[in-house]
């Protein structure tokens, strides 16, 4: 049945990439640090994209490692993107992308600029991914160790409101879970609940909708997923799907793709040994390999919103059957432009009504409009705000430098040669930019690879596992690797161009000092270029306990961008509680 399934990706699917360094298709996903470099400008199509990123780098596209000058498949378009990376030195980005990932389009352009003026089609997307493990061993031990401080998590300052919460409760035992699911807890390593999964577990079991809000690496993923496989596993309904459609239980909505990926596969380990069918979907993979997958049953789908929609909208997902939605990294979702997909989800012909289905979200930062939003998707919901909303993880040892665009370069390697090699992202503002890094970094002999949303899937994918395995010790990556991803070992994370809001520097500096480990943060303060984030930045330092740098102290006042924890926007009476006593057994 799937055989007019048209597999054309968008034309915002990588296509239009006028700087593709080591676009190679070998699997090799090194850097060639300046191999074969005949630079230049990329593709046949126009210019005309305006370049976002004014760092001082990268300009001129002069440099290439690997094989160059592919992308800009003509159009000509090249206008600014959403994402405001830069489609300049490309040659024309057709489609209008709405973000760094591509999502949006594993096949058809959502803006239908696609296959104008008679262009020829882009190559289908034909990527399939490595088929997930089944061994155990393979499976449980995915997850970060917890570190020194995982206790100190009971000393954070827990708010709940919203009528009627239940209990926290202190242990799994406590929860109620399943055997099978209290023996995959066990199997990963996990002896007590973080706080965050002693409030959520049983608001979630208790039928209640939730929004949630914990600092990274704190567990939030097992906080929602325990709960839904308990509940498809303690009162099961059959499975639909004919063949046309498929009808999913629980759809697990995150923006990026390895998020996704991610969220997959620790729900296949909490799953591990039970009848539940879990899915993927995700954009830059090939759409029928996933569709093949799907049609066979899902009991829970994990989707980047992009892919959902476009199974949405060939009605081979539909969600009469939902029992429970999750908008995991909500916030992030919405800046990427992503609430018409959402709102579409939710208001859906076929979706069940709120009240009925079990709406969640989860962040470490909630700004307001996100509230707004969970007004509308969540029915009579518990806030729940372990700490304070968008604060920094106090794990987390931050240094702030002065430095002119000019000198980064040499600022990083100087700090990246000063010691023994960590492993350490990177991160950079945009994807030119990670990829001149990347390249002048792997010149010096520094084993680095990068991630961004113009490499394609499969080499973002072996990038992630290079680095995950220690291949390659240094990541530069755009923001795309900002949220959620859970690596062991992440000892480092340079903030080589600061970001626009302090809550992606919030989630930036969270891929280190994961489950009371400690780590640490170095990021680049160019008083040029990042004045507007001083203020809050300013704050957020000072709430985590960290030393304010001289050159920030006159912007302390700060605009306080970001909310504290008893910020829920109804009001109402809000309960606050410090675990710490009731676990003095620990
Ligand atoms: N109770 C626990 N005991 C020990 N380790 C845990 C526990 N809960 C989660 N972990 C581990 O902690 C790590 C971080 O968890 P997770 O990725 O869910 O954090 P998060 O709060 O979602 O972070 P982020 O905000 O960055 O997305 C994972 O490696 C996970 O396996």
């Amino acid at each position: 049945m799937d055989d007019d399934w048209d597999e054309s990706p968008s034309p915002s699917a990588g296509a239009g990439r006028g700087f593709a360094m080591n676009g190679n298709d070998d699997g090799d996903s090194g850097f060639g640090g300046g191999r074969g470099g005949r630079g230049g400008r990329g593709g046949r199509g126009g210019f005309g994209g305006r370049r976002d990123d004014d760092d001082g780098e990268g300009g001129g596209g002069g440099f290439r490692g690997g094989r160059g000058g592919r992308g800009g498949r003509g159009g000509g378009r090249g206008g600014r993107r959403e994402d405001g990376e830069d489609g300049g030195g490309g040659g024309g980005f057709r489609g209008r992308r709405r973000d760094e990932d591509g999502e949006n389009g594993g096949f058809e352009d959502a803006n239908g600029e696609g296959g104008e003026n008679g262009e020829e089609r882009p190559k289908p997307v034909t990527y399939i991914p490595p088929e997930p493990s089944d061994d155990p061993d393979e499976m449980f031990k995915t997850g970060i160790a917890c570190g020194i401080n995982f206790n100190k998590y009971d000393k954070i300052e827990v708010k709940v409101s919203g009528e009627n919460a239940p209990p926290p409760v202190s242990s799994f035992d406590q929860a109620n879970l399943r055997a099978i699911l209290l023996e995959n807890v066990k199997r990963s390593g996990y002896t007590k609940p973080t706080p965050v999964q002693k409030y959520a577990l049983p608001i979630i079991m208790s039928g209640r909708d939730l929004m949630a809000s914990a600092q990274t690496g704190s567990g939030k993923t097992a906080g929602f997923l325990l709960p839904i496989l308990n509940k498809l596993l303690s009162e099961p309904v059959d499975l639909v799907t004919d063949g046309e459609h498929t009808e999913p239980q629980a759809v697990i909505v995150s923006p990026t793709r390895e998020l996704t990926t991610q969220i997959f596969n620790e729900a296949r380990k909490f799953a591990s040994g039970s009848v539940l069918k879990i899915c993927i979907a995700y954009g830059g993979a090939a759409v029928r390999y996933q569709a093949d997958k799907i049609r066979m049953g899902c009991h829970i789908l994990v989707a980047t919103p992009g892919r959902l929609m476009d199974f949405v909208n060939r009605g081979r997902i539909t969600f009469s059957s939902v029992r429970f939605v999750v908008l995991d990294e909500a916030d992030r979702m919405l800046d990427m432009g992503f609430m018409p997909d959402m709102e579409k989800m939710m208001e859906h012909p076929t979706m069940v009504a709120k009240g009925e289905r079990q709406t969640l979200m989860f962040s470490a930062t909630f700004p307001e409009n996100v509230q707004e939003l969970a007004r509308k998707f969540l029915h009579s919901y518990i806030f729940l705000a372990v700490g304070l909303v968008g604060g920094a993880n106090d794990d987390v040892t931050q240094t702030i430098i002065e430095v002119d665009r000019n000198k980064k370069r040499d600022t990083v390697l100087e700090i990246l040669q000063s010691g023994e090699l960590e492993k350490t992202i990177i991160f950079v503002e945009t994807k030119r930019n990670a990829d001149f890094l990347a390249a002048f970094l792997s010149g010096k002999n520094l084993p680095t690879t990068s991630i961004h949303g113009d490499r394609e899937q499969r080499e973002r994918e072996e990038a992630l596992r290079d680095f995950t395995r220690g291949n390659m010790k240094i990541l530069v990556a755009t923001a795309v690797a900002a949220r959620g991803l859970d690596i062991k070992d992440v000892a480092h994370v340079i903030n080589y161009d600061m970001p626009k809001d302090v809550d992606e520097f919030v989630h930036r500096i969270g891929r280190t000092g994961r489950v009371g480990n400690t780590g640490r943060a170095t990021s680049f303060y160019d008083p040029s270029n990042d004045s507007s984030i001083a203020g809050d930045l300013a704050k957020l330092l000072g709430q985590a306990n960290q030393e304010v740098p001289s050159f920030l102290e006159g912007f302390a006042g700060g605009s306080g961008g970001f909310s504290v924890a008893s910020s829920d926007i109804r009001g109402g009476g809000t309960t606050t509680t410090v675990l710490e006593k009731e676990d003095e057994e620990w």
